[in-house]
This record gives C-alpha cells, sequence and structure tokens, in this order.
C-alpha cells in the first residue's frame, strides 16, 4: 500500500473502524457499502469514502468494501498486526483494573508484569502476573522485552518513574497520571483522561436538555 501521510483525524476514527469491521468479519460479512457501513456507525457516507481513500481506495464502486481485507489494512496502520508486550506500574485501583482486563491481549497486547511500591501487594497476583517491587524493576526489563509501560501512579510519581521508565529503554508510555509527561522525541506518550470523555457527555446532557427546554 502506497505511504502517504494520514491526518491525525483520520487516525482518530480508525480504532472505530476497526471494531465495526472486526465485529462485520465475526457476524461472516465479506462485503459492506459505505451506505451500510454508515447506518452502522453513524457517520455520513461521505465521511467513511474520504476516510478510507486515504489508504488508497480500499472500495469498488459498486461492490462495496471488502470487510477482512480493510480490517486487515487497518489493522496494519494501527500497528496490530504485531504483538506488544506491556508492564503496568502502579498495582492499585486502576492498575488492578486494566490488568483484570483479557481483551487486550486479543488485540496482541500482552501484559508482562505489575510493578508498585507497597510491600502489602507483592506477591498478589492479577490473571497469573505476578506484583513485583520497584527495585525489581530495572533487571525485569533488561532480561524482558518490554515495549509499553502504563503509568497508573499517583501524578506526584508519574515524571519521576517515566524518566526511570525511559533511561531502562522504554519506548512508549500510556500515561494515565493526569500530568504532562516531557520526555525524549523517540518516546512515544499516549495519555487517556477518562474525565475528558465524562465532560463530553456532561455537555451533551446540557446540549440536549436546553434543546428540549429541560
Ligand atoms: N486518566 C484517567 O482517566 C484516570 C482515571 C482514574 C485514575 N487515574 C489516575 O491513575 C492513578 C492511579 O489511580 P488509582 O485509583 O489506581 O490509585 P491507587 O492509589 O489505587 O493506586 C496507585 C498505586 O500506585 C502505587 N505507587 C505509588 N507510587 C509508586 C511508584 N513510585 N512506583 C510504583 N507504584 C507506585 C501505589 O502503591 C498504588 O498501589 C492516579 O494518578 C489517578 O489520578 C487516571
Amino acid at each position: 500500500m502506497e505511504e502517504r501521510e494520514i491526518s491525525r483525524a483520520v487516525i482518530g476514527r480508525l480504532p472505530r473502524y476497526y471494531r465495526y469491521l472486526g465485529e462485520l468479519l465475526d457476524a461472516g460479512v465479506e462485503r459492506i457499502s459505505s451506505n451500510d457501513l454508515s447506518k452502522k456507525m453513524s457517520v455520513t457516507a461521505s465521511q467513511i469514502r474520504q476516510d478510507l481513500n486515504n489508504f488508497g481506495g480500499f472500495g469498488q464502486q459498486g461492490y462495496g468494501y471488502n470487510v477482512k481485507y480493510l480490517y486487515t489494512e487497518i489493522g496494519k496502520i494501527l500497528g496490530l498486526n504485531r504483538e506488544h508486550n506491556m508492564i503496568i506500574i502502579g498495582a492499585g485501583n486502576l492498575g488492578q483494573a486494566l490488568a483484570n482486563y483479557a481483551s487486550f491481549e486479543k488485540s496482541g497486547f500482552h501484559l508482562k508484569g505489575l510493578f508498585d511500591v507497597n510491600p502489602r501487594l507483592e506477591g498478589v497476583s492479577i490473571r497469573g502476573i505476578p506484583v513485583r517491587m520497584m527495585d525489581d524493576l530495572k533487571t525485569f526489563l533488561k532480561h524482558n522485552d518490554i515495549e509499553i509501560a502504563a503509568l497508573t501512579i499517583p501524578k506526584s510519581k508519574a515524571i519521576e518513574v517515566a524518566d526511570i521508565l525511559v533511561a531502562s529503554g522504554i519506548k512508549a508510555i500510556w500515561n494515565f497520571a493526569h500530568t504532562d509527561l516531557n520526555l525524549p522525541e523517540d518516546v512515544i506518550v499516549e495519555s487517556v483522561h477518562l474525565s475528558d470523555s465524562l465532560m463530553k457527555l456532561s455537555y451533551n446532557i446540557s446540549r440536549y436538555n436546553e434543546e428540549h427546554g429541560k
């Protein structure tokens, strides 16, 4: 496939296409028109055509899209055709919830370790993965090929711990701590703020109430 610069907005929509196409595949659907996909996803058909044309037009006029091909190609763009090993730093409420969510494995994200500073968590196992102490982190990273670290620790510790991770060779951080990490350019950071999503929900509730005179 031809390499092109794809806008961040389009990239941001790809996981959703990937999810829907995966469901269609599971349901045995081989082809889908942009109109049908549009109805399913509540996105305009022209948006779908525009987005998917970025990748050299997977669709054929009159035939619709080949679901498996599109799913595979979007998966490749999202890097899901490779396995990713990850660790979680901070085995508290959120860290344990992430560790318990087995579905990440289906997309090729393999949880290899959980780390914390709380000695009471040492030896606790989540889905067979023991919580290790931070003192063991450097040695663990030396002997295991880990690409991603999820940071689910208090904000006050995030910068210090991110620096340790980077010094130990981690190249990607999935940051849940509510703080910006100022890391070298070759370290990829994706920050997640569930509260942003909740605020969007709140905005939509207010808008709905206004429109309906409530
Ligand atoms: N981004 C989001 O959407 C979102 C949602 C919920 C929570 N959070 C954030 O995630 C973090 C964790 O939340 P939680 O509810 O799981 O808290 P928690 O207190 O249950 O867990 C935090 C864990 O981090 C450990 N820890 C503290 N310092 C550490 C260090 N230096 N190295 C390793 N582990 C360390 C603690 O011992 C504890 O087990 C907080 O910063 C919280 O604000 C973010």
